[in-house]
């Protein structure tokens, strides 16, 4: 059984603390937005699609017990809570997706006078709810979708009619941690075991918070994968002798123009993949594109505290008294990107905003 990140049923939210992983596997409850914006400030629930999908089930198991005596007030609650909740991290564009999209709905809801107070709960509640099952089935589609592009670029450059078992990397974790399930990176390596074309993935260290060492790792033995940790200084030695076939890694923030803001040292990755020729791509759902931003320029990248730098967990392995910088993600412009990975498709990212638009509209 995969490991699950996130349980929940009506009026009751716990999620899995990571960061006591992979060492203790410990459930935390969540009982409202307060206790929401912290497991997600403080990296106890991450990953962009998870921290959406905690962030709006953390309004409704607040929101379910209440009584509301107005429809205005309930669509108060929702809005300025979930304004609250997007202000937990800055850098990934999913929770702010998802409150834009929730606050449209309890905006209709409230103008609607076939609506009752009751109803309008109810249909908020079922919408939040929505969300872990879509991310499965998006996450799905974007595995079958990378896979197939994989191999189908494989069996090109090598002149085969199929591809066979190939190597890839990945950068952070994409896995069933840092969404509903299956994951989006990692669920491109999932469907390449499921077809039997998987014959190795490497997962990078991915400092200073060791997310890949920490969670990929786990989740690729877990699962029983054939894996490999390298740190993040080794990809340029592993692209040149290992015969990579593919770097595939999530995204935080995709902006119209492709440029992609994913966790640090993602950027490094995608500059050596172009020195090697080896195509780079990016596994992200339509919830983490952005199309109101033109460029990776406008995205707003997160700095976190120097102490997840300069500790192993409580353990300190940088001198006392030396200054850090240590912004959590950086932006892969989209020229170093061979192909973003949607539930709906591959995109060059030249042509990501007129497909998704198109997408949209329908
Ligand atoms: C499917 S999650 C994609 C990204 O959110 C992931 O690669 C990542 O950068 C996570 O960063 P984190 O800081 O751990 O929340």
């Amino acid at each position: 059984m995969s490991l699950q990140s996130i349980k929940y049923q009506r009026g009751s939210l716990e999620i899995l603390d990571q960061l006591l992983l992979p060492v203790v596997s410990k459930y935390l409850t969540v009982r409202g937005v307060e206790d929401g914006w912290k497991v997600i400030n403080k990296m106890q629930v991450r990953g962009a699609p998870a921290i959406a999908i905690v962030g709006c089930l953390s309004l409704a198991v607040e929101i379910y017990p209440e009584e509301f005596g107005s429809k205005k007030s309930l669509r108060q609650e929702i809005e300025g809570k979930l304004n609250y909740l997007v202000s937990a991290r800055p850098t990934a564009v999913n929770m702010k997706i998802s409150a834009d999209e929730l606050i449209t709905l309890a905006n209709d809801l409230t103008k609607d006078d076939a609506v009752t107070v009751a109803e309008m709960k109810q249909r908020f509640l079922n919408a939040t709810e929505a969300m872990l099952e879509k991310d499965i089935a998006d996450n799905r589609a974007i595995g079958a979708n990378g896979a197939k592009a994989i191999l189908e670029h494989v069996a090109e450059a090598t002149g085969v009619p199929v591809a066979g078992p190939v190597r890839v990397l990945t950068h952070c974790n994409t896995g069933s941690l840092a969404t509903a399930g299956y994951g989006t990176a990692l669920g491109v390596v999932r469907r390449l075991s499921e077809l039997s074309k998987l014959e190795h993935v490497y997962c990078t260290e991915t400092r200073p918070y060791n997310q890949g060492a920490r969670l990929t790792a786990y989740e690729l033995v877990h699962e029983k994968l054939p894996a490999t940790l390298v740190l993040d200084s080794m990809v340029a030695a592993l692209l040149r002798v290992k015969n990579i076939a593919a770097v595939v890694v999530g995204a935080d923030r995709v902006a119209a123009n492709g440029d992609t803001a994913n966790k640090i040292g993602t950027y490094q990755i995608a500059v050596v993949a172009k020195h090697h020729g080896v195509p780079f791509y990016v596994a992200a759902p339509l919830t983490s594109i952005d199309l109101q931003i033109p460029s990776g320029d406008h995205i707003i990248i997160e700095v976190r505290p120097d102490r997840e730098m300069t500790h192993v967990g409580e353990h300190r392995i940088a001198a006392p008294g030396i200054n850090c910088w240590n912004p959590a993600f950086d932006v892969t412009p989209a020229s170093l990107i061979t192909g973003i990975i949607t539930e709906h498709g591959v995109f060059k990212p030249s042509a990501l905003k007129v497909e998704i638009t198109k997408l949209l509209e329908l």
